[in-house]
């Protein structure tokens, strides 16, 4: 559905020059939610508002739905960019407009009656949920409701695309969680392809099908979003993931000398985290009866992504330093993620040599 092509974008401002967009190439297919994640800066919005030519990318071309946008002529080119929708973080709803009006205001030029625009904008509000707030103004509104509008707004040409440049950043958890369960529905109702600007890894983890992530202009890493939860290979990616586990907590338990992350001798604290679609929490007490060892669960967080279990476990295990050993490579094996945290096996060998 969106294919950029080598796209380059600077902006120059007197003898500076801002290398936004650094030769990113990129497919989204029609129908999926793609998420673009990136810390401050990372060029995110300038990659998406070339997608419908907000801004020209100096370099490179934008296919949507086959057309070569970067190819079109002004009066097509605005035609285009009607099948593709836009919402931001601050809305940008007009003040002086009622709902409706907002609404309706992008139906100029579409040909429709007075009556046809009407029922339009009234079909939009109901989609997204926000009829009764036909009269109201955007001041008399909550943000999770101005979202709404915009989105009523940005689906009145009944676009293809939606791109959506942060357009949770200014809400509260439970707004955030209710416009992107609606983005989702939309998504499946009308077919639509989303494109979802973030600089949280919760937002592409609720909706997202697939996941590019960018850094200083560039795409460092993209995937589904399975995948890329599961087996991070960029750091800027594993930062992102950090935000969204607890299993990371554990370092801070260690470094704060927690009675939770102490060790007998002999003992190891291990992170173990799903790498596979198919793996299962039974896994722990497999391994544990197979190798006679012991498990002890200090954090789990597991949770359904894509319709699998992502996340892990961190554990103090206890037992001879073969059956460990075995128990992970087996793990491994099953590729599961094995991280050894901290490690008193070691202890056990000296003291055992010392006493030998
Ligand atoms: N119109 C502009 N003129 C000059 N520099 C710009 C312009 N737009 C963006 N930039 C610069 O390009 C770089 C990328 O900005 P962009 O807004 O695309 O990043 P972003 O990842 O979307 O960040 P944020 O999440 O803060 O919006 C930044 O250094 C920014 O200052």
């Amino acid at each position: 559905m969106i294919e950029l092509k080598n796209i380059t974008k600077t902006f120059s401002e007197g003898n500076i020059s801002v290398h936004a967009v650094k030769d990113v190439s990129l497919v989204i297919d029609k129908g999926e939610i793609f998420g673009i994640i990136g810390f401050s800066g990372a060029g995110k919005s300038t990659l998406v508002r070339c997608i419908n030519l907000l801004e020209r990318p100096d370099a490179g071309k934008v296919f949507v739905d086959g057309k070569d946008l970067t190819a079109l002529k002004a009066r097509d080119l605005r035609s285009a960019r009607k099948k593709i929708g836009m919402i931001f973080q601050h809305f940008n709803l007009m003040p002086s407009r009622t709902v409706a009006g907002n609404v309706e205001y992008s139906l100029f030029g579409s040909g429709l009656s007075k009556e046809a625009k009407r029922k339009k904008v009234r079909e939009l509000l109901s989609l997204v949920d926000i009829a009764d707030k036909e009269n109201a103004y955007p001041s008399q509104l909550s943000g999770g409701q101005k979202q709404r509008v915009a989105i009523a707004r940005a689906l009145a040409n009944d676009p293809k695309v939606l791109l959506c440049d942060e357009a949770t950043s200014a809400l509260d958890p439970q707004t955030t969680a209710s416009i992107l369960d609606l983005l989702q529905s939309l998504n499946k109702k009308l077919g639509l392809t989303v494109v979802v600007i973030t600089h949280e890894m919760a937002v592409v983890k609720q909706i997202c099908d697939r996941v590019a992530v960018m850094e200083d202009g560039n795409v460092v890493e993209e995937g589904d979003v399975f995948s890329i939860f599961a087996n991070p290979k960029h750091q800027i990616t594993k930062d992102f993931i950090k935000t969204t586990s607890n299993l990371q907590k554990i370092e801070g338990l260690i470094a704060s000398g927690s009675d939770v992350a102490k060790l007998k001798p002999g003992e190891v604290i291990l992170r173990l985290s799903y790498k596979k679609a198919n793996t299962s929490e039974a896994l722990i007490s497999e391994v544990s009866r197979k190798f006679n060892i012991n498990l002890n669960i200090i954090y789990a967080d597991v949770e359904i992504v894509k319709d699998a279990p992502i996340g892990g476990t961190v554990a103090i295990v206890s037992g001879e330093k073969s059956d460990i050993d075995a128990a992970i490579k087996y793990l491994q094996d099953k590729e599961v993620g094995v991280e050894v945290i901290k490690d008193e096996r070691n202890i056990v060998h000296s003291l055992t040599k010392c006493i030998g």
